[in-house]
């Protein structure tokens, strides 16, 4: 893909916007237990779609750094590092885990369709076993439990947001809104 002096910035205008999206994801909130219901995986996943790992990890990275000094981005309006640490402390940190992963899928030539499925919903297993081996040990539960709690009640939503991530990440390439990708 062509690229020209203005492509860095334009890469760094859309790294520093899928962190504001993903605090954004964050304001949909849903408390049913230890982990809540939120959006924050759908802008995960599209920051890895529409930005590739590296940076798709930088916009994640970027989130959290925003959230540890302070910043009440994580789900419920929370904030701080000892938030990080807490029960919900494994997904936000596989956030950059699946926007790695979900980042395989983009190519110069865009995010295929089998791309993005299958990078997409590996990238969510990921996060969903980070998630729910630091939510048993945080708060000393059995397999089955952090199952209960972490993965079960999110699954078919996962794979709903996974998916609308996978159509809104080839509209947004479709559209010629992306810098390019390497
Ligand atoms: O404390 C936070 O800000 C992180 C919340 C993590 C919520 C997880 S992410 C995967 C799963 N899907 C959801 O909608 N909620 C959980």
């Amino acid at each position: 893909m062509k690229t020209t002096p203005l492509t860095d910035i334009h890469r760094l205008t859309w790294t520093a916007l899928m962190a504001a999206l993903i605090a954004a994801g964050a304001c949909v909130n849903l408390p049913i237990g230890p982990v809540p219901v939120s959006m924050q995986t759908f802008f995960v996943a599209l920051a890895g779609f529409v930005l590739g790992p590296r940076r798709g990890a930088l916009a994640v990275g970027l989130y959290l750094l925003a959230g540890a000094v302070g910043l009440p981005v994580f789900a419920g309006g929370r904030s701080g590092l000892g938030h990080l640490f807490g029960p919900t402390g494994g997904f936000l940190v596989g956030f950059a885990a699946y926007a790695i992963i979900a980042g395989l899928a983009r190519t110069d030539d865009g995010i295929s369709w089998a791309r993005g499925f299958v990078f997409g919903i590996l990238g969510m297993v990921l996060l969903f076993l980070m998630g729910a081996a630091w939510l048993k040990f945080s708060l000393n539960l059995t397999w089955t439990r952090a199952w209960a709690l972490g993965v079960a009640p999110f699954l078919l939503w996962g794979l709903i947001k996974t998916s609308l991530a996978v159509i809104a990440g080839r509209y947004l390439v479709r559209a010629g809104l992306l810098p390019a990708s390497a």
